[in-house]
């Protein structure tokens, strides 16, 4: 892996700096098109409540996200924050309810033909459970050539196999002949995550959206993959969303963090800036909840403090205001009488869904203007 300093373009974080995500911190203020995004979008989901009563699940509640190339940004929430529908949104699974979704600028309107079949080369899934998603019964030899010569039926096939065995060594299985004649039953989890990303990458992929695609994993290989997608930043300049539970492999991988809870992203910013001066109770929550992310290095193995009072959100009821009041140690009245504001760092591109930032001087209220409000997430630096 390139070292951590060779990364970041922020020498005074590179000094001293473990982890491996390059610290962007600035606000979002040059013309960068984003690859992917998300503009105040909304899912609903009809379902029944514990009487059988209809109810609209607000799956998510005017999320705003984009993803640069070059850039791993992290969505982080606990179980049933929405963290999945947004990778199902860009996977065009999901549509949204309300709001709108871009890939490289222009409004996403695929329906089928070919732009749909660009879109989705573009824009790869990797999943949590890497046996699933790989047919257990084709070598990987052919898991991976299937994937090349659908979408480069030119190749011929002594270059499909040359692009099968140079896209295992992308990702770290090397020798390729050790891997390209065994069967996805014959490896580790964490070998077949690999496999699972070389064939995502034989498509030269924009955009990876990786839906905790370690939580499947020994501890001991988690890093591995943390490491593998890491390096893909850097070499393929890929763009990618990384679904996790834990914020301290967050912390390690991201350059930026999301911080979701109950369907919104209520505080986003520079992992750095996350991680010294979180806003949002909730965030603070959640790294007094995670473990020394050096210890994540050393073992690769996250350790999970359980969250004091963990009740799953209510996502059926409209509410005015936060979501998270009825668990905030510090909620006041207007929380939940008042609609909840967006707050903006005045010096980097840190943004928080809270009225603890109201009195922060190192905040200002976003502009409702959404045509020049900055999304929730900064390009890099
Ligand atoms: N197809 C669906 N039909 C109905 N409700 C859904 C559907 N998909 C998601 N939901 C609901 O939307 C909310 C957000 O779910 P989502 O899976 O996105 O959360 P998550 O943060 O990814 O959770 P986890 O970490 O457990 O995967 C949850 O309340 C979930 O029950």
């Amino acid at each position: 892996m390139t070292s951590p300093a060779h990364r970041s373009p922020v020498p005074e974080l590179a000094r001293g700096q473990e982890d491996c995500s390059r610290r962007s911190l600035g606000r979002p203020d040059d013309d960068e098109v984003p690859v992917l995004e998300a503009r105040d979008v909304h899912v609903h989901f009809h379902g029944t409540d514990s009487h059988g009563r209809a109810v609209t699940i607000r799956a998510l509640d005017g999320v705003d996200l984009a993803l640069y190339p070059g850039q791993i940004s992290a969505l982080v929430g606990e179980s049933g924050s929405g963290k999945t529908t947004i990778a199902r949104l860009f996977a065009l699974i999901y549509r949204p309810t309300s709001g709108e979704l871009l890939y490289d600028g222009t409004p996403i309107r695929v329906r089928g033909g070919r732009a749909e079949r660009a879109y989705y080369r573009n824009v790869q899934l990797i999943y949590q459970d890497p046996f699933a998603s790989l047919n257990g019964l084709k070598k990987i030899r052919t898991i991976i050539s299937r994937v090349v010569k659908i979408h480069f039926p030119r190749l011929g096939r002594a270059g499909i196999r040359a692009r099968a065995a140079e896209l295992l060594e992308r990702a770290n299985m090397t020798p390729t002949s050790r891997y390209l004649d065994r069967y996805p039953t014959d490896l580790s989890g964490g070998q077949r995550q690999r496999v699972a990303i070389a064939r995502a990458l034989a498509v030269n992929p924009k955009v990876l959206l990786a839906d905790e695609p370690t939580s499947m994993l020994d501890a001991s290989i988690r890093l591995d993959v943390l490491n593998l997608l890491s390096d893909l930043r850097e070499s393929e300049k890929v763009a990618v969303m990384y679904i996790t539970h834990d914020i301290a492999s967050a912390r390690y991988l991201s350059d930026r963090i999301n911080v979701m809870y109950g369907g919104k992203i209520i505080e986003a910013g520079s992992t750095e800036s996350i991680i010294s001066a979180p806003v949002h109770p909730y965030t603070k929550l959640l790294l007094s909840a995670a473990p020394d992310p050096a210890r994540y290095k050393g073992s690769g193995k996250p350790t999970h403090e359980p969250i004091a009072d963990s009740r799953p959100v209510d996502n059926t009821s409209d509410i005015r205001g936060c979501r998270f009041a009825d668990r905030c140690p510090v909620a006041m009245p207007k929380c939940t009488s008042e609609d909840l504001p967006l707050f903006r760092s005045i010096r980097d591109s840190h943004t928080v869904h809270c009225w603890q930032a109201e009195d922060d001087a190192d905040y200002e209220r976003a502009s409702s203007d959404r045509s020049r409000t900055p999304t929730n997430s900064a390009k890099k630096e």
